[in-house]
């Protein structure tokens, strides 16, 4: 029998007043796996992320992560469960008031898993994990460009050693050679580290990539949980726009080594 998967959601139905977003969403995870999460604006693809982490809970249906259903343990429990996961939200999200060093050792100091001096040598481990300089550390973000950012957010979800990754959009905002550099430097990550990992993602190049399967979100549930290759078969306008219009076109020939 195959391990139970990391992320399980089963008969997922959300509400936000008369909007229903969804509206019986399954999906299995399985470990090491990278998953992007597709859909239209609006379909539901962060709020998704967020009920994975417990950040909002559905009207309907179980949400289950490394087989622990959210929402059932004490909030020692929760914390444990926290500590499994890191998550890169959109635009990074790092603390304005905070320098770079300060960013990276945020978790280390509110887990209290590791001491000062620790935490010094945990931060510069972390910022040449994700290629970053010693001299960075300093830096405040209004300092650092915009891949900066993201790798720093990076870092600091990296921080406390996840086995489980999330990201929102992470290249969105960088050009394409920053785009490149950043979505390689992921895949190298997930490999050293042998991550589990989810994104949300608007870009066809990133996805190519990255995903060993695709989730199509849509009509307020799962269209389709594919690889690439399968997803393309999709009958779906959704799917025919987003990968076969000519911006995706172009990344999927790219992907193939054309261009
Ligand atoms: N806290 C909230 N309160 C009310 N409505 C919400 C809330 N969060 C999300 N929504 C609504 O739920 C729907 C799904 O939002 P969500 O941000 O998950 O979509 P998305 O697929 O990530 O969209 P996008 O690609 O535009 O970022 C939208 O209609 C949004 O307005």
């Amino acid at each position: 029998m195959s391990a139970a998967p990391l992320i399980e959601l089963r008969g997922v139905v959300t509400r936000f007043g008369d909007n229903l977003v969804h509206d019986g969403v399954d999906l299995a995870i399985g470990q090491g796996e990278i998953v992007a999460l597709v859909g239209g604006s609006g379909s539901g693809k962060t709020t998704l992320l967020r009920h994975i982490i417990g950040l909002t809970r559905p009207q309907a249906g179980e949400v289950r992560l490394f087989g622990e259903r959210l929402g059932a343990g004490t909030a020692e429990q929760v914390r444990a469960l926290q500590r499994r996961f890191g998550v890169l939200f959109q635009q990074g999200a790092l603390f304005s008031a905070f320098n770079v060093a300060e960013n990276i050792a945020f978790p280390l100091r509110e887990s209290r898993v590791a001491s000062e001096a620790e935490i010094r040598d945990l931060v510069a481990l972390k910022l040449a994990m994700v290629e970053l300089e010693p001299a960075h550390a300093l830096l405040m973000p209004s300092e650092l460009s915009g891949g900066m950012v993201k790798r720093v957010a990076l870092a600091r979800a990296l921080a406390l050693e996840p086995e489980l990754l999330l990201l929102d959009e992470p290249t969105a905002g960088l050009d394409p050679d920053r785009s490149a550099a950043f979505v390689a430097l992921i895949r190298s990550l997930q490999q050293r580290l042998g991550l589990t990992v989810v994104l949300v993602t608007h870009d066809v190049d990133t996805l190519a990539a990255l995903a060993s399967r695709v989730a199509v979100l849509g009509e307020r549930r799962i269209l389709s949980y594919a690889t690439l290759a399968e997803t393309l078969k999709v009958e779906h306008p959704f799917v025919r726009r987003f990968f076969l219009g000519e911006h995706g076109r172009r990344a999927l020939a790219r992907a193939n080594g054309g261009d």
